[in-house]
């Protein structure tokens, strides 16, 4: 049964006396410390000894401590540091300062569904995972908007884990949007799935094998970038406001014949056929043994295929285009 909560179902009081330490400063660090500490309510921030985000997060406004000290400091403590370093920088820097009652927060569930980190039995161990980047957490917050969001709790120690993730999801501002009742099993899984296979893997591999058909054909570049690139979020930003039906509205008949009657020969039964293989790969465990290995190794292939990309034509055309674009955040 679906259980989505507002802003009337949490209450940010549960907080008022508590200590939120969040570990990391980056993408969803930034942004849910700032929004917490919009909210009304104590943050501090944890990060490593030589640490870039310091300086950043001190011209912010926030006390930075290293982790372990940020812990002992904490009643609940938020993990927003990336996924592969969770399970190392728990076990020397979490485990040993966490005392009975603190709440551990999550905004991915990678680590605890796949077994990297164990909590002890005598803390709440909660997620609160925005459904949408980091930087877009804090931009619709700041507009008075928020972006939804999932709530899990794996353990309710104090009896109250629930409520705590609700509050907190206030105070990022998830609730504005929505907050879903989920597992950590369900987010991980839906969450890795989505990044794979829909938003940045398929929707990448869909911008670059458009923009390279067009260029490859002979089209000039940059019309394959205002094309494949630059109106696909114009186009997004429609069904996000209204649906397919909205988008649709817009659009001329001549391309929504096109959409209707050429989409489905692209996107075709074997890419479903696809998704079913990755969403496989990602339950069995295989993908997160795959990045686990990737980072013991240093990151061979993330490294050489991220340079590949940030070399490319399509990145070389659009920081051209989009430099003249000054209202793009950059
Ligand atoms: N990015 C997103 O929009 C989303 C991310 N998430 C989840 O949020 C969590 C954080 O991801 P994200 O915000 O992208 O991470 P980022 O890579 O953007 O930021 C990581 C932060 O952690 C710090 N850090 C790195 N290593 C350590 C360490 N060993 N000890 C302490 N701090 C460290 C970094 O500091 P320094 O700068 O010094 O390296 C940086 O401030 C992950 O679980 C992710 O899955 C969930 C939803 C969306
Ligand atoms: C923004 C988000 O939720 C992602 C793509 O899954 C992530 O950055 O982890």
């Amino acid at each position: 049964m679906l259980a989505i909560f507002y802003e009337k179902d949490a209450d940010l009081s549960i907080l008022k006396d508590k200590t939120i330490a969040v570990l990391g400063y980056g993408s969803q660090g930034h942004a849910q410390a700032q929004n917490l500490k919009d909210s009304g309510l104590k943050v501090i921030i944890g990060l490593k000894k030589d640490s870039k985000s310091k300086i950043i997060a001190q011209k912010d406004g926030f006390e930075v401590y290293e982790t372990s000290e940020a812990v002992k400091r904490a009643d609940i403590i938020q993990i927003l540091i990336p996924d592969e370093v969770q399970s190392e920088v728990y076990k020397k820097d979490i485990e040993p300062n966490l005392k009975e009652g603190d709440s551990i927060g999550f905004s991915h569930g990678f680590n605890i569904h796949f077994g990297q980190i164990v909590p002890p039995t005598n803390v709440d161990v909660f997620m609160v995972a925005p459904k949408g980047p980091g930087h877009l957490v804090r931009r619709m917050y700041v507009e008075n908007k928020g972006v939804p969001g999932l709530l899990a709790v794996e353990q309710d120690f104090s009896g109250k884990a629930k409520e705590i993730g609700l509050a907190y999801a206030k105070g990022i501002g998830c609730t504005r949007a929505g907050v879903i009742k989920t597992t950590f099993k369900e987010e991980t899984e839906t969450d890795l799935f989505g990044e794979q296979a829909v938003l940045c893997g398929g929707l990448t591999s869909l911008i670059k094998a458009g923009f390279e058909t067009l260029v490859e054909a002979g089209y000039q570049p940059e019309i394959a970038y205002f094309e494949c690139l630059n109106e696909m979020k114009l186009i997004v930003d429609l069904i996000y406001e209204g649906g397919l039906k909205k988008m649709r509205y817009s659009i001329s008949d001549t391309a929504q014949y096109g959409d209707l009657t050429v989409g489905p020969k692209v996107i075709d039964d074997n890419v479903k056929k696809t998704m079913k293989e990755v969403l496989k790969n990602i339950q069995n465990g295989n993908f997160a043994r795959d990045w686990i290995l990737e980072n013991h190794a240093n990151r061979p292939v993330f490294n050489s295929l991220t340079k590949k990309d940030n070399e490319s034509l399509l990145e070389q055309v659009g920081d051209k285009l989009r430099a003249m674009m000054p209202w793009i955040e950059k």
